[in-house]
């Protein structure tokens, strides 16, 4: 492999080898924008060609998957399917241990993937990159172990909170790496780019948080909106509790229904505050409430926000348009468009859209995502290829499922 170490290495260095043309924007009922990409001239396996000087085949960045028989383990496997430059070397399990991947997700049937392995079993010396989809507070101690050279995206819980008293606290356990943790960069692509591209270590946000930070990030730094009284009313689908047998989670506890639950005590709480608090400069506390909604997948944020004085609705949703006028995945929808939970399934999408209060000078913010992609695996994509220096967007250019 020596000339993907070749790669590798001018890779981790910060160079970006390669970049993508051909920008096409397609307007869907006007709602959604798709970019298509193609390889300019530049292309990585050119590079790794000019690199060894021999080469003639294609070789891809070799990807390991730690809990890849878990929900967002098989959604990362999903996205891969159509990235052109990640090829996946290792995949782990718990339970299902040993077991083939189409065993445990037939609908992964078609790819040609390694067998699932333990983690103690895994050969780390055969990867480049890691995504790391594990329970949290099952990833400071595995992370710790593994070679420092390997980047990594964590989608667990672990390395989110820059305050390690505060991770104690509201995860009610010692922080096991409390040096990696000054090194995790907060990986919430669209608002720290440029953090995410030097980082070796990303902790990518929870779904929630993922769902209220985005629209309100950039009100905040704009001082449109008062950072009191902030209202988050939050719903999810199953899918955000894992895929591991909670009698909580049984079909007859959550079909046809709803209901609130860490009412004032949910540890996305300190995440969504540190975020907010980082945007303001100043210490933010949240209402925050989350419900379970008898859908297997999707989310959807309602925020009740006070706007500052003279502030409008337009001149929120100005904003908003603007800040991400040039981002593919974070859309401000047009005029009344509510969002909707299903314009995203299956999606790196979010949508979002503001609308006035019938109290004067609030307004409510809606916004969705899907917990699975745009809330965790999708992000964690962005995240790596913007690590790896390749163009952030690629293999993530699926139309959202409908119905
Ligand atoms: N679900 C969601 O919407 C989101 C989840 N996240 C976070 O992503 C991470 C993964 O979540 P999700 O995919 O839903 O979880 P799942 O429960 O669906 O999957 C967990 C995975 O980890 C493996 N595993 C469980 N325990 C251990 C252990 N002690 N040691 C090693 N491997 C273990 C499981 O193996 P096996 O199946 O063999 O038991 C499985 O592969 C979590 O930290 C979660 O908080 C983040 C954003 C959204
Ligand atoms: C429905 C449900 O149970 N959701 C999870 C959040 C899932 C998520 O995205 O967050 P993490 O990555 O922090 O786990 C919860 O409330 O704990």
């Amino acid at each position: 492999m020596a000339s993907l170490a070749a790669l590798s290495s001018n890779l981790f260095n910060g160079g970006c080898l390669w970049k993508y043309q051909d920008e096409l924007k397609v307007s869907n009922a006007g709602k959604l924008r798709i970019r298509v990409t193609s390889m300019a001239s530049s292309s990585p396996a050119q590079s790794l060609q000019f690199a060894d000087g021999k080469a003639n085949k294609l070789e891809k960045l070799r990807i390991g998957v730690l809990g890849a028989s878990g929900y967002t383990g098989s959604e990362i496997i999903r996205l891969l399917r159509n990235h052109p430059h990640f090829q996946i070397t290792l995949m782990t399990a718990d339970r299902k241990a040993g077991q083939s991947i189409e065993s445990v997700f037939p609908h992964l049937v078609t790819q040609d993937l390694p067998n699932l392995v333990a983690v103690k079993d895994a050969d780390f010396s055969a990867v480049d990159a890691l995504f790391c989809c594990l329970p949290h507070g099952t990833t400071q101690e595995i992370i710790k172990s593994l070679p420092t050279n390997l980047k990594i995206v964590d989608l667990s819980a672990d390395f989110r909170l820059q305050d390690i008293a505060e991770y104690e606290e509201w995860y009610g356990q010692p922080h096991k790496a409390t040096a990696l943790q000054k090194e995790a960069v907060y990986g919430l692509t669209e608002i720290s780019r440029r953090e995410i591209q030097s980082a070796r270590l990303v902790a990518n946000p929870g779904c929630y948080p993922t769902s209220v930070q985005l629209p309100l990030i950039p009100l905040i730094k704009s001082n449109l909106i008062e950072v009191r009284n902030i209202i988050i009313d939050s719903k999810s689908g199953v899918s955000g509790a894992g895929r591991g047998a909670k009698e909580a989670n049984l079909y007859t506890e959550i079909a046809e229904g709803i209901h609130s639950y860490g009412i004032t005590r949910h540890r996305h709480v300190p995440e969504i505050e540190q975020g907010l608090s980082e945007a303001a400069n100043s210490k933010v506390t949240v209402s925050f409430t989350p419900h379970l909604m008898p859908m297997s997948r999707g989310m959807q944020s309602t925020i009740y926000v006070e706007m500052a004085p003279g502030v409008t609705t337009q001149d929120l949703k100005d904003h908003l348009g603007n800040y991400y006028e040039h981002e593919e995945f974070v859309v401000l929808l047009k005029n009344k468009e509510v969002p909707h939970t299903r314009h995203v399934r299956g999606s790196n999408y979010c949508l979002m859209n503001v609308f006035p209060d019938r109290i004067p000078g609030r307004a409510i913010i809606i916004s969705v995502i899907d917990n699975l992609v745009k809330g965790a695996s999708g992000q964690a994509l962005q995240n790596l290829n913007l690590m790896m220096g390749i163009q952030e967007n690629l293999g993530l250019g699926c139309l959202p499922l409908f119905p």
